[in-house]
């Protein structure tokens, strides 16, 4: 017999298991039980398709009559592509639903849950609440500040070096290290590199894990649209926006690069919160940025960064003209540098990855 918190955990992965598929949805997970037997379980797939819910209880059927649903997202009150799973639920004759986390949504939240009391039905919130949340931590942001979350990714030597003087950074990271970051561009909607990088190492930025993985759309921030030739950016197979200002001669880079999309920004330089705002009427939920270090100043100055995933290698370079992690100009005091909350640690073949976010406040 499972306690109510391992019957969570179960659901939980479920959710964990379909990150980055369900985008512009959330990951859910359910499990229906009945005297400690699970009669059905499942995930939402993609977006569009079946709810979470409606997998776990269609495979419980009509055992479901007095059974318990363990779901880590309050069930869905609204008619979206799919009824309610709120209605499903009561329909089904399950007596008793747990829920990890309400949806923070204004025009959901407890929506779900009013309907599951009103029918009778016994309604426990907050089980691994935390986990729930920070599963879906991007979908949360992204439904409250209609912009992208934002991870800057970096790979340095344990000295902060992400190149040596002469740009050289092959590799820096294993190929374990490098294989994770993969699996991040597959989690992430978008990638974003600036000029230099794409200049300094023609990077493909498309996801080649061994099991395959969605390509992000490839961002690029070029100001007066500099990059010019075959760079491996410039590929058919996935879908290129080049973010510049208002001088650029988009109507002659558009001739060169017909298949290119172009975000044209109204001002002279390239303004972050006004292209995440662009990104997130364009359904971008989470950007992944690739650095290099003047883009990962910009929105470390903007503080424009929700998560830092920090690769560090058992490596010494040294020297001052090393290329550093995050370029710009420092701030002046100690105390006006940007806190973070460490949330994870963890070693990747020989390396080790931080994970961190600006402290809340
Ligand atoms: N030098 C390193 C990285 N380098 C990161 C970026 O500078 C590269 O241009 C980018 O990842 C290349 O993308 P690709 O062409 O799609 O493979 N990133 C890493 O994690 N470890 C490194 O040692
Ligand atoms: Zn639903």
């Amino acid at each position: 017999m499972q306690s109510k918190t391992e019957w969570m955990e179960l659901a939980l992965q479920l959710a964990k298991a379909t990150e980055g598929q369900t985008s512009p949805n959330p990951s859910v997970g359910a499990v229906v039980v009945k005297d400690g037997i699970i009669l059905g379980m499942g995930s939402h797939l993609q977006a569009g398709e079946a709810h979470a819910e409606v997998h776990a209880i269609n495979q419980a059927g009509d055992k479901a009559k007095g059974a318990e649903i363990y779901v880590t997202l309050e069930p869905c009150a609204h008619f979206g592509k799919t009824p309610p799973c709120a209605n499903l639920i009561v329909e089904s004759g399950i007596k008793k639903v747990y829920i990890a986390c309400v949806d923070p949504n204004p025009q959901v939240a407890g929506k779900g849950i009013k309907i599951l009391e009103q029918a009778g039905i016994e309604v426990e919130v907050g089980i691994k609440e935390t986990q729930a949340i920070l599963l879906n931590r991007k979908f949360f942001h992204y439904m409250e500040k209609k912009r992208p979350y934002v991870t800057l990714k970096a790979a340095m030597t344990l000295d902060g070096k992400t190149a040596t003087s002469t740009g050289d950074s092959k590799w820096i990271t294993s190929k374990e290290a490098r294989e994770m970051v993969h699996q991040s561009r597959h989690q992430h909607d978008a990638i974003l590199v600036g000029k230099e990088t794409v200049l300094k190492d023609d990077p493909q930025l498309t996801t080649r894990l061994p099991q395959g993985g969605k390509n992000p759309i490839r961002i690029i921030l070029d100001t007066h649209l500099t990059i010019k030739g075959d760079y491996q950016i410039f590929s058919r197979d996935v879908p290129t926006w080049i973010v510049c200002t208002q001088e650029a001669d988009v109507k002659g880079h558009k001739e060169l690069y017909p298949h290119v999309e172009f975000i044209q920004l109204p001002t002279k330089t390239i303004e972050l919160a006004d292209l995440l705002a662009i990104l997130g009427e364009r359904q971008i939920q989470s950007l992944y940025v690739e650095g290099g270090q003047t883009v990962h100043a910009s929105f470390l100055k903007e503080q424009l960064a929700d998560e830092y995933h920090w690769y560090i290698a058992p490596k010494l370079l040294g020297g001052q003209d090393a290329r550093s992690v995050i370029g710009g100009i420092s701030p002046l005091k100690m105390d006006e540098a940007t806190d973070l909350d460490i949330s994870e640690i963890k070693e990747v073949g020989q390396d080790i990855l931080v994970v961190a976010r600006p402290k809340k406040g």
